[in-house]
């Protein structure tokens, strides 16, 4: 049996009984780590409170881990209990959103013209190179191992798809999401629209399509969830086109970040969907002892220091009186 068990947000405590019972029966744990890491404030050797709290040693399953040996994962659970633990709830929402991932160079324009462009440089250097780049050229047009950013959601229904593919049963153990502890700030959740997710922009890569699907949210009166970009554990553009991998440092978004990149599309697009006066509320640390919520203008926000991770946005729609009244108790 493979049991799937949300952790709820705040830290090791917030485990169901359920929860709890199924992990001590387990004989092998997984951990899901990419935002676990920045939740619950583990590191990679950090993981002895929970491992004493639950009574099991924990494996950390990487997104490599999950996405290169989930049939290893999958084919133990065909004979024995396996637990795999995700932060929040295990459907409340899809991981890490920004991922490096191995696809053809021909359908990115911008890697293409980026090998291109070194590849001018290095034949004007020296014909040696040349012949080495030339290779790596090839290399770089067939391997599998080139790499392209993509917008990607990878669910934990892929997992639960795979597994009744193969045969092996699933237990989902519920816990709290971002999804239904953003009801907090007094925002009725059944008021929201489609989430989207921002990701960090760099110096070429600035998606903005999160744009039109506020601007439909906003269309409806309908309030807008933004869940902020988390890099844990991401290869360096450098070190896969080299093929050894090196990690950038772990780095999550601040509701400020994110206002900033909000307002620097809307500067670009122009189609007034929101603006510097838009209500929107901040939150941190949700369901934690210290989580922070603040609601004001974009240029309010701005000004605040929400503290450490994890953080995430709401762009306020159309509000009823009840609402308004609960924001005024966040308010600066
Ligand atoms: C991909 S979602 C993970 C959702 C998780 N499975 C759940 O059900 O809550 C991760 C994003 O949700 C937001 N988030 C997750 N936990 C949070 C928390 N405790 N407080 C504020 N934002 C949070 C952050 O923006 C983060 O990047």
């Amino acid at each position: 049996m493979l049991y799937i068990i949300g952790l709820g947000l705040g830290d090791d405590k917030d485990i169901t009984l359920k929860g709890l019972e199924a992990v001590k029966k387990c004989s092998k744990v997984y951990m899901e780590a990419y935002t676990s890491l920045l939740s619950f404030g583990l590191s990679p050797n950090g993981l002895s409170n929970l491992e004493n709290l639950y009574g099991r040693s924990i494996t950390l399953a990487d997104r490599e881990m999950v996405e290169e040996k989930a049939d290893e994962i999958l084919n133990e659970a065909k004979s024995s209990d396996v637990a795999f633990l995700v932060v929040g709830d295990p459907f409340g929402l899809v991981w890490g959103s920004m991922a490096p991932v191995a696809v053809s160079p021909l359908v990115s324009a911008e890697l293409a013209a980026f090998c291109l462009v070194s590849c001018l440089a290095v034949y004007v250097a020296t014909l040696c190179v040349l012949c080495f780049d030339v290779l790596s050229l090839i290399y770089f047009l067939f391997s599998p191992s080139y790499v392209n950013f993509q917008y990607r959601a990878t669910t934990h229904t892929d997992i639960v798809v795979r597994a009744k593919k193969l045969g092996v049963d699933v237990k989902v153990i519920h816990n709290a999401s971002v999804m239904n502890a953003v009801g907090v700030c007094g925002l009725q959740l059944y008021h929201y629209g489609e989430t989207v997710s921002i990701p960090f922009f760099t110096e070429t890569w600035r998606p903005d399509s999160f744009y039109e699907k506020i601007r439909e949210n906003r269309k409806l009166g309908l309030h807008t969830l933004c869940l902020l970009d988390i890099r844990v554990k991401e290869p360096t553009i450098e070190s896969l086109c080299r093929g050894k991998k090196q990690y950038e440092p772990p780095r999550f978004m601040t509701v400020n970040t994110a206002i900033e990149q909000l307002l620097e599309v809307e500067e670009a697009r122009g189609e007034s969907v929101y603006g510097e006066n838009t209500i929107c509320v901040g939150f941190a640390r949700l369901g934690s002892e210290d989580q922070k919520v603040v609601a004001g203008s974009m240029k309010q926000l701005l000004t605040v220091d929400f503290g450490p991770p994890l953080h995430c946005l709401v762009i306020v729609g159309k509000t009823h009186p009840v609402e308004e009244e609960m924001l005024e108790f966040y308010g600066l």
